[in-house]
């Protein structure tokens, strides 16, 4: 019977004959963090009435003085490595009562830092997927889900064992269009310049809008309303670009539409400290060739393009 022997380690690295380093000189490492990228989760919560999911792609990230050595000496002592931290992601998920990307991400950097002393500090990205309840005929599904578009709601945790929590939400990818009620004029014009100015135009764009908190929030309390405020912002944002349901507003920029909407956010939440607002302006291009093919231009034929794109975006704070 042959006996297996298992292949004995070097204890020191360093005093392996394993050639593990080509440089010739150290240099100082001020930034460095490990951590997973897009572990990607559902989690189904079963009611007797009704079913619940919950689908989200995670980011985590560590951070430790201390991991310096991981980097430089060859030394993982002590590493919370990452695939530990993907499992991690799977068991917070199970234990968490968490319905919001927000909460989720709250309760993934509390469990990092209260299990591992080394840790300084750890931060969770948590995209949540947007599924919608199927409706049929008329009645809301129990269990069938439908995902439009490439919409994500997206909450950030950091949490830092000196500076505290800090939360942010986000909403990406929400895809909207103006048939009218948009126009753009009065630019400079120059040698350069061949679009012409209009008082009707349509607007769209794929915006993505990250707020944070005011000082004095209970973010942490495990028993914020995440999913309320998100629908307040989103809401205000939609008023603002769109205006009253009968008629709208007029937009005489993308960039005047989105400072609107932001004061318009910032003024009916008060625990919003600051919204940034990103629109790639998606253009639709009247089809005026119409007119060689027989046909009249009326407003309603245009070519939707995404690239390029404008870029407009700002931050409004308080
Ligand atoms: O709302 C707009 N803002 C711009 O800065 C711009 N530039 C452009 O070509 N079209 C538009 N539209």
């Amino acid at each position: 019977m042959s006996v297996r022997i298992a292949p004995e380690l070097p204890s020191d690295p360093a005093s392996s004959s394993k050639l593990t380093k080509l440089r010739v000189q150290d240099f100082p490492l001020p930034i460095h963090s490990h951590g997973k990228a897009k572990v990607r989760v559902m989690k189904v919560v079963r009611t007797e009435a009704k079913h619940f999911c919950y689908e989200y792609s995670v980011d985590t990230t560590l951070f430790s003085p201390t991991y310096e050595r991981v980097f430089t000496k060859d030394d993982n002592t002590e590493l919370v490595a990452t695939d530990t931290q993907k499992n991690t992601v799977y068991v917070v998920c199970k234990r968490s009562k968490a319905d919001t990307p927000e909460q989720f991400a709250v309760d993934l950097v509390k469990h990092f830092l209260s299990e591992y002393e080394i840790l300084t500090g750890a931060e969770a990205l948590v995209r949540q997927v947007v599924w919608e309840r199927a409706v049929v005929n008329g009645e809301e599904h129990d269990h069938g889900w439908i995902k439009r578009g490439p919409e994500l709601n997206v909450g950030n945790a950091k949490l830092d064992r000196l500076s505290g929590l800090t939360v942010t939400s986000k909403l990406s990818g929400y895809t909207i269009f103006k048939s009218t009620q948009s126009g753009f004029a009065n630019y400079l014009q120059d040698n350069y310049t061949l679009l012409p100015p209009c008082e009707e135009r349509c607007l769209s764009t794929e915006m993505d809008a990250t707020w944070s908190y005011v000082e004095g929030c209970e973010v942490g309390s495990g028993e914020y309303d995440f999913a309320g405020m998100r629908k307040k912002v989103v809401g205000n944002l939609v008023k603002g670009i769109f205006g009253p349901a009968k008629g709208g507003v007029f937009s005489v920029s993308l960039q005047a539409t989105i400072y609107d909407a932001g004061c318009l956010v910032l003024t009916e939440s008060d625990d919003v400290k600051d919204i940034k607002i990103e629109t790639p302006n998606k253009h639709y291009i009247p089809y005026r060739q119409l007119a060689q093919l027989g046909e009249t231009f009326e407003d309603d034929i245009f070519v939707p393009t995404d690239e390029p794109s404008g870029t407009i975006q700002c931050v409004v704070a308080r």
